[in-house]
């Protein structure tokens, strides 16, 4: 049974001139990292909502199609029950940080607060979160005095801390340099062998090729390309829906063409390596 599941799913906002998402079809099973791909405004963050429930919960209109979460219709689960399966890391983590906090320990605390969790229990899993996401010297710092990359570590580390079994991170190193992007990815690869499902929106195509499973490619609202990452994320034609190709991909699809060749397509530095050892290309 799939995890996540979505059939036929469509959906427009209130207030929308045309429907954000148009039959959209998609399975993602346990422990797999799916990365939503596409152009602003395809409807990535559309499906990210779908999947937390928060349409129809929050965002009114009525989605066409079925939404399932483990075999069950997200329409069915209460809103704790949500809360407790889905975590989600908001594209903006400006609006992620609660507001009420008066530092980090407690912002990643309060996630945890309504779960009737006992004292010491929480407070070990605050601390872990600080270590995992490098927090310790900003532990006591006010939250809305951080800067957007240390909110985008906070807002992480107050999604993961009650360990949800499904967790959406809408492009959760957007702000983030290149070695804290590097850690966030290093996060997803360990919630992956916790057998968690991750749903990534992402735009840096070469960290995706390394640590997605599954590649949804969004374009106008609709599912463009869809499948194991090695196989969309090597394929010419993502370029012609508005989506990028890893680096290396890029170099030896235009190395095929130039010589006339037609040799398997690296995904990553390491894969043509591994393919074409010291002697290259
Ligand atoms: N609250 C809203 N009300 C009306 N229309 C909306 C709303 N949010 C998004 N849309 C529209 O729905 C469509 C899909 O938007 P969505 O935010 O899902 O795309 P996206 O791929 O996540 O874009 P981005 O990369 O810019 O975040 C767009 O046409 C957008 O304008």
């Amino acid at each position: 049974m799939s995890v996540i599941s979505l059939e036929h799913v469509g959906y427009r906002y209130p207030l929308g001139r045309e429907d954000a998402v148009r039959d959209v079809s998609f399975q993602v099973e346990q422990g797999q990292v799916c990365a939503l791909l596409g152009a602003n405004g395809s409807g990535k963050t559309t499906i990210c909502n779908l999947i937390r429930g928060f349409i129809p919960r929050f965002y009114r209109g009525e989605p066409t199609g079925l939404v399932q979460l483990a075999g069950r219709p997200v329409e069915q689960y209460d809103d704790a029950e949500l809360t407790e399966t889905v975590g989600y890391s908001f594209q903006n983590p400006f609006t992620q940080m609660s507001g009420v906090k008066d530092n980090v320990r407690e912002e990643i605390a309060y996630a945890l607060e309504n779960l009737g969790i006992e004292r010491e229990a929480m407070a070990a899993r605050v601390d872990a979160m600080i270590e995992l996401l490098h927090l310790g010297d900003i532990a006591d710092a006010n939250p809305l005095e951080l800067s957007g990359g240390q909110r985008q570590r906070v807002a992480i580390a107050a999604v993961l801390v009650t360990d949800p079994p499904i967790v959406v991170l809408d492009e959760p190193t957007s702000q983030l340099d290149p070695q804290s992007t590097e850690d966030v990815f290093n996060i997803i690869a360990l919630l992956k062998r916790q057998g968690k499902t991750v749903i990534l929106v992402e735009h840096k195509i070469d960290l995706v090729a390394r640590y997605s499973d599954l590649v949804i490619l969004m374009e106008g609202g609709r599912v463009a390309m869809s499948g194991p990452a090695r196989r969309v994320l090597t394929d010419p034609q993502v370029l012609d829906h508005g989506g990028q190709l890893p680096e290396v991909t890029r170099f030896f699809l235009e190395r095929n063409k130039k010589l006339g060749l037609n040799d398997p397509v690296p995904l990553s530095v390491e894969d043509a390596i591994e393919r074409y050892g010291r002697k290259g290309a």
